[in-house]
């Protein structure tokens, strides 16, 4: 319950009382009126301009004012204004005119004495006039500041900033009226206007920049061009002329003004501590609508509303810092299971010696690198190498694979989106890109990447800036890139899948790793280094690994590269029983044919065993390589199957295959369909 007001009077010798009257006898007699009553008579003037003078010097407790006075202007025009300074007034005059006294009520004056007066009436007006005054003063502080309270609690809502901001403007517009509302937010790197027109008693309308560009037939960059002309020092109010100059300083207060109607406006930036501007601008379909009072009153609410904008940005920045912690912590998880230390590269082939002399090169430069490979040779491993060994270390490792998503989801994964940029775009996310700030960015299978979304690589690769999915502000990116691929991105471009400027921009540091076939010597040594990391994992002692299986392994042609062979090495120490060498638990047969088969069923358009007649010598090795393997794999899963082809669970199931097409490649590969009962020997 609000408690009963009950203000006392200052005395009257602290009540400043300005004389306005131009009949001498008159103010002479108010004059001694006053003295006699106590109250300290600040001075006497004959017009408004002189009384505006007085005003300049000293702000008087009260007024008395005559209506007609020497010059032009009469106590009305004065009376405005200090209704607009909140200086209480009283009129003294003789006409009783029915415009006029209209016209005086307007004013809303503190009292009204008809001359001829008495003592006695002067006395007693000033009283209760001093005393409405006090009271309604205090009035105003009270709503002042329930008004601040509701500013802060709508500004501190857990709402999107439209819904934040529409709700301030409904608290303001009973104290500051307008009929369209616009608030500037401008941070270093973007800005964002939100924008209301009111439409009825208490509704609103939210004007977004798409509505705002069809209504008032403006493209995206005038706007984006006149918003930025748009510079507000200091809070300002314009009315009639004022306004005119303003709009035609500023096109887009003009645009305003035409498309809404619009015919005085009062702006107020409010600059933030953390170097965001907020710039309100109140319109109004009138041509006088904002006086000193609206202004004031703005003034007074800047302190406690820039304290709430910073509490609130303060506590968004504090969110989304600990969103992106928390994104870089779940890759930093990953980071844990799948770490590698430049040591853990198992090797000591001509080959991957020279591949070491690449890594040390390039790795503390900042040049963007490309690593080509078959599946398995090892292309993520030497990326980390690449990032550990860099400058960046410390910072995050962002490997994102362009295979893994569908073609519509890579755009907002490597740049992020803002909130409803697509059907399904709850919020506003970041993306790879802004989370590896600092760091590097591992594009894993460029060469899956979706022609259109090249173009946008090759344009980061070449501005580093991005711009996320539904935004309209670049944000500058500070990220190594580190691609790899397993195709031939030369034969991409030649069949026009992959960008040739792309290609160049980013083969500026290409290293190719061999495939295991290639570097047999060694095979031995990765095979006992995975055997004792598997028999470390696994709590088991590790005997050695049998020669003759040794050779075995050295002698096979590992399509799938390293990883298969960690996988087989697993397989053997999950069987073996930790007292006699490492035996291989099943015959070689690639895991890795699942790729061959796939690409070779012609399921991309590229079939991996359709190279034509004129390839190099080494091409035609590696098709029958890819052949056998492929034969090697078929043939391992129809034992599985007994030989069953068709069917549930039978092999052409098991390879998400149509039958004819698997009898087909059978057929091709040589396999004929005799084999129908499992018989180990027949087949190993
Ligand atoms: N020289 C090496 N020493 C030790 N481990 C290796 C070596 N090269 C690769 N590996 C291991 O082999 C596995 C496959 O390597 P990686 O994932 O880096 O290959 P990739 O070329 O990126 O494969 P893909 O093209 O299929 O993504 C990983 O477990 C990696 O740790």
């Amino acid at each position: 319950m609000q408690k009963p007001i009950n203000t006392p009077l200052a005395s009257t010798v602290d009540c400043h009382v300005l004389i306005v009257e131009d009949e001498f006898v008159i103010a002479n007699d108010l004059s001694l009126i006053l003295g006699g009553a106590g109250y300290s008579v600040l001075g006497v003037s004959e017009s408004v301009a002189e009384a505006r003078g007085m005003i300049g010097q000293r702000k008087p407790d009260m007024v008395l004012l005559d209506i007609y006075l020497k010059g032009q202007e009469t106590g009305i025009d004065l009376a405005k204004e200090l209704e607009d300074s909140t200086i209480p007034f009283i009129f003294i005059s003789a006409n009783d005119n029915r415009s006029i006294l209209e016209q005086v009520k307007a004013t809303q004056p503190s009292g009204y004495i008809v001359k001829p007066f008495r003592e006695k009436d002067i006395l007693t007006t000033l009283e209760i006039g001093r005393y409405r005054h006090a009271h309604s003063a205090e009035l105003k502080l009270r709503e002042e500041k329930a008004l601040q309270i509701a500013l802060t609690d709508a500004l501190s809502e857990k709402e999107p900033w439209e819904t934040k901001l529409l709700k301030a403007a409904q608290l303001l517009q009973p104290h500051i009226p307008f009929d369209y509302l616009t608030i500037r937010h401008q941070k270093a790197a973007s800005e964002h206007t939100y924008s209301y027109y009111r439409v009825g008693f208490e509704e609103y309308q939210i004007i977004r920049e798409t509505d705002f560009l069809h209504l008032t037939k403006t493209t995206p960059e005038q706007l984006f061009r006149m918003q930025t002309s748009l510079v507000f020092e200091g809070a300002g109010r314009y009315n009639q002329e004022a306004f005119d100059r303003l709009s035609q300083q500023n096109p887009f207060i003009h645009l305003l003004a035409t498309n809404f109607r619009l015919q005085s406006a009062l702006v107020v930036p409010l600059k933030t501590g953390q170097a965001e501007t907020f710039t309100i601008t109140f319109l109004s379909r009138q041509p006088e609508t904002y006086l000193g009072r609206h202004l004031a009153l703005l003034e007074r609410l800047e302190q406690p509303m820039l304290l709430t904008l910073e509490r609130v940005l303060a506590f968004e920045e504090v969110a989304r810092l600990s969103e992106q912690l928390q994104r870089e912590n779940s890759y930093l998880l990953e980071e844990v299971k799948t770490a590698a230390n430049f040591e853990e590269i198992i090797g000591t082939s001509q080959h991957l010696l020279r591949v070491f002399n690449q890594v040390s090169q390039v790795a503390p430069t900042d040049t963007t690198v490309l690593i080509l490979g078959e599946s398995g040779t090892g292309k993520e491993l030497f990326a980390r190498a690449i990032h550990n060994l860099s400058s960046r270390k410390d910072k995050i490792l962002v490997k994102i694979n362009c295979a893994a998503l569908p073609a519509t989801l890579i755009e907002s994964e490597l740049f992020g989106h803002e909130k409803g940029a697509f059907t399904g775009a709850l919020d506003r996310r970041i993306g790879k890109f802004e989370l590896a700030k600092g760091g590097t960015i591992f594009l894993d299978e460029i060469g899956e990447m979706p022609l259109e979304l090249q173009a946008k690589l090759l344009r980061v690769l070449q501005e580093k800036e991005i711009e996320r999915v539904g935004g309209n502000t670049l944000i500058k990116t500070d990220v190594r890139v580190i691609a790899a691929t397993n195709r031939q991105l030369e034969k991409e471009v030649a069949e026009g899948r992959f960008r040739m400027d792309l290609y160049f921009r980013l083969s500026t540091f290409p290293i190719h790793l061999p495939p295991l076939r290639e570097r047999k010597s060694d095979i031995p040594l990765l095979a006992t280094f995975f055997a004792q990391k598997s028999a470390r994992k696994l709590g088991k002692p590790f005997c050695g690994i049998n020669d003759r299986v040794l050779g075995e392994l050295v002698n096979y042609s590992w399509p799938g590269n390293i990883r298969e062979l960690e996988n087989v090495i697993e397989q053997a120490v999950i069987l073996n029983n930790g007292q006699t060498p490492l035996e291989l638990g099943r015959p070689l047969v690639s895991a890795f044919s699942v790729n061959l088969l796939a690409s070779g069923s012609g399921e991309n358009g590229r079939d991996a065993g359709a190279l034509p007649s004129a390839q190099p010598r080494d091409l035609l090795d590696v098709k029958q390589i890819q052949q056998e393997t492929e034969r090697e794999y078929i043939l391992g899963i129809l034992k599985q199957t007994n030989g069953r082809i068709r069917g549930n669970g039978g092999a052409a199931e098991l390879l998400n295959l149509k039958p004819t097409t698997l009898e087909y490649r059978m057929e091709k590969l040589g396999i004929r369909k005799v084999l129908t009962v499992y018989n180990p020997d027949a087949v190993s």
